[in-house]
């Protein structure tokens, strides 16, 4: 399976643009949207799931247009919006029987599909309170659940994470890779540590752009050697920033470490060079100065 975007364009008015001459190819697997606000993440994401259209360009999954031909997509889509709502009075049961019957998925498994699904997403113990009641993560975890609710093949979560404390991340992350084998699944995040461990390969995106798609290890290779640390008087810290692309800073005693990105080295500070990490090329990568 194969998803083929070429030259998408978003104009959403004469002064926003959401994409800008956009293309990429997805296959099977997941793959992590990393960018910075206003990156287009989202308006990739609803273009995809056939909620909006693109002003200019094609999408082709396998060979078939999903612009002219939406419902080829949009029976095998699961996707959880960024705004997703919900029905506050109805319990999980409830809501999971509501959108099965929007997305015309029934028969005699449905049942067991929803205890499986409440299963997988922790909810099975809290599924016949109204969703009004529940956590913001919980209601994230409906969310996830009602995605996956017609068996999809292309996966969509724009920012599917938020909300979720650690141990449900865990859990998203068993859920997503139990179906990476057999899906396209794309997935948003501001998070890079989540992105890190869920992603087989990563887009990076500024200002309606992709800067770069690749796996994990031939992203990070691009930074690789470019990152340094040191430790430094406090006072010294600005002098650092002036000069070079500071990725982090943590106090160590009475001095300050700081990791920073030079094309060139930094013969002037005592700074060796570390390995680098996904975090690090996405801030290199989305520099305002790049
Ligand atoms: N409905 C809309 N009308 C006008 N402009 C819009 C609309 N939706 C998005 N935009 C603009 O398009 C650009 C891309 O927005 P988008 O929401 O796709 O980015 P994003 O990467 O998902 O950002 P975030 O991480 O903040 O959700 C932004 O400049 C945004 O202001």
């Amino acid at each position: 399976m194969s998803l083929v975007i070429k030259d998408l364009t978003k104009q959403y008015n004469k002064h926003k643009t959401g994409l800008s001459d956009y293309s990429i190819t997805i296959e099977k697997g997941v793959l992590g949207l990393l960018g910075p606000n206003g990156a287009g993440k989202s308006t990739l994401m609803k273009i995809i799931a056939t909620i909006s259209k693109p002003t200019t360009g094609t999408l082709f999954l396998d060979g078939e247009d999903i612009v002219a031909n939406p419902d080829r997509i949009r029976k095998i889509l699961g996707y959880l919006p960024q705004d997703f709502g919900v029905y506050p009075n109805l319990n999980a049961y409830e809501f999971l029987e509501y959108i099965a019957a929007m997305k015309g998925v029934g028969g005699n498994n449905l049942r067991k599909r929803i205890d499986l699904l409440l299963e997988g997403v922790n909810l099975t113990a809290d599924a016949k309170r109204p969703i009004g009641t529940y956590s913001g993560g919980m209601k994230q975890r409906i969310g996830i659940a009602q995605a996956l609710l017609n068996d999809p093949k292309v996966l969509i979560f724009d920012e599917p994470t938020v909300g979720l404390d650690p141990e449900e991340r865990v859990r998203f992350r068993q859920l997503i890779s139990d179906l990476a084998d057999d899906c396209i699944i794309i997935l948003s995040s501001h998070i890079v540590s989540d992105i890190e461990t869920i992603a087989d390969e990563v887009a990076i995106m500024k200002n309606g752009k992709l800067i770069t798609k690749a796996a994990q290890p031939d992203i990070i290779k691009l930074v690789e050697g470019k990152v340094f640390e040191t430790l430094v008087d406090n006072n010294d810290v600005a002098a650092i920033k002036a000069k070079y692309q500071v990725i982090d800073t943590g106090r160590q005693k009475d001095k300050t470490r700081v990791r920073f990105i030079s094309h060139t080295g930094a013969t002037e500070l005592a700074a060796a060079t570390v390995s680098a990490t996904l975090e690090d090329a996405y801030l290199f990568l989305t520099h305002d100065n790049k």
